[in-house]
């Protein structure tokens, strides 16, 4: 039985492509037992072709897939077996109600017929939807069949859940209990979650560790705080100190700080200090500036967001990842 930390998911030299387009490009990446994973990028970078090669619907051009120790090209019903796969727009039969369709579902994946309702019931119940098991699935929201797809996946206990975008269409409300949902999944079931999304605030709030894809390539991978980190030291702290008035310039004070190394550069906004350093030296600055009669109303230091990661990978995509 695997345990957390052993490799669920891995790719190796992973590639595809269509014609001449590469949409997969030669990608590594290795997802662990129990992680949360958020696959990131825009429209077309190729997350769902990745998607289909893990699941083996799609062969590679060249490298591996490995799903829990199967070759997903070669054992594609292994992989299946093992893998929950939601797709970002998940179809139900509308004349039937959420029961029927998990029940179908259910059958579909082999579930012995003596112990199928009682199962769907208590898979429903997971989902938040046990008071909703006898309504048409016409009736519901996209955010409720959002779960009854998270139904229809879990009904097989599988190892590893595959979401491709799915808090596609859902209000933030619904985006919120889901993620939450799948997180107590992730972490009472030790399920390994690979989410594919364009929404990065939405999987910033449950992922341990994202990739960001761009063009079939992952051009950086990590936790938010490693990936932050990495963004402070290339462009400096800043730290932004607010006084009660605006700031004249040239501001007079301004050689108070020559003897402060770390500072490589000082803008004046309005009533802004706006201090570019080497390291964090807030504390210094706003003794220097309290010592010399500054009144000061507000201090701010920058922190990088997966928004600001985001915008730094996607630059020429930024247009198309602000659009959904
Ligand atoms: N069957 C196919 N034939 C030819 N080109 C394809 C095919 N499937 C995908 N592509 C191309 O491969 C690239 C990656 O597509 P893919 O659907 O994997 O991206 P994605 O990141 O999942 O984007 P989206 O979120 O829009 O689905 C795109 O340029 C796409 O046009």
């Amino acid at each position: 039985m695997l345990q957390i930390n052993d490799p669920v998911i891995q790719l190796k030299g992973l590639t595809k492509c269509y014609g001449k387009k590469k949409a997969v490009d030669d990608l590594d990446l290795t997802i662990y037992k129990g992680e949360i994973f958020g696959l990131l990028g825009p429209n077309g970078a190729g997350k769902t072709t990745t998607i289909l090669m893990m699941l083996g619907l799609t062969e590679p051009t060249a490298g591996t897939v490995h799903v829990c120790g199967y070759n997903a090209t070669r054992s594609p019903i292994a992989v299946k077996r093992s893998v929950g796969y939601m797709p970002d727009s998940v179809g139900f039969y509308d004349n039937m109600t959420a029961l029927e369709n998990l029940l179908y579902i259910a059958r579909l994946n082999g579930l012995p017929e003596h112990e199928i309702r009682k199962k769907c019931m208590e898979t429903l119940a997971l989902v938040g939807l046990a008071g909703d098991a006898d309504k048409k699935t016409s009736t519901f929201s996209r955010g409720m069949k959002q779960r009854l797809g998270l139904a229809d996946v879990l009904i097989k206990d599988p190892a590893v859940i595959i979401l491709d975008e799915p808090t596609l269409g859902i209000d933030p409300t619904g985006v919120r209990e889901f993620l939450i949902l799948i997180k107590q999944l992730s972490r009472q079931r030790g399920i390994t979650v690979l989410i594919s999304s364009h929404h990065l605030h939405h999987v910033q709030q449950v992922c341990d560790r994202v990739g960001i894809f761009v063009n079939g390539k992952l051009e950086v991978e990590g936790n938010i705080n490693t990936l932050s980190g990495s963004m402070l030291n290339e462009g400096g702290h800043t730290t932004t100190v607010t006084l009660t008035a605006p700031v004249p310039q040239p501001w007079p004070h301004m050689a108070i700080f020559s003897g402060l190394d770390a500072v490589k550069e000082v803008n004046v906004q309005d009533k802004d200090l706006v201090f570019t350093c080497t390291h964090d030296i807030t504390p210094a600055i706003v003794r220097l500036l309290v010592e010399n009669g500054c009144d000061i109303t507000g201090v701010h230091k920058k922190d990088y967001s997966l928004d600001d990661i985001y915008q730094k990978y996607f630059e020429n995509n930024a247009a198309e990842t602000t659009t959904h």
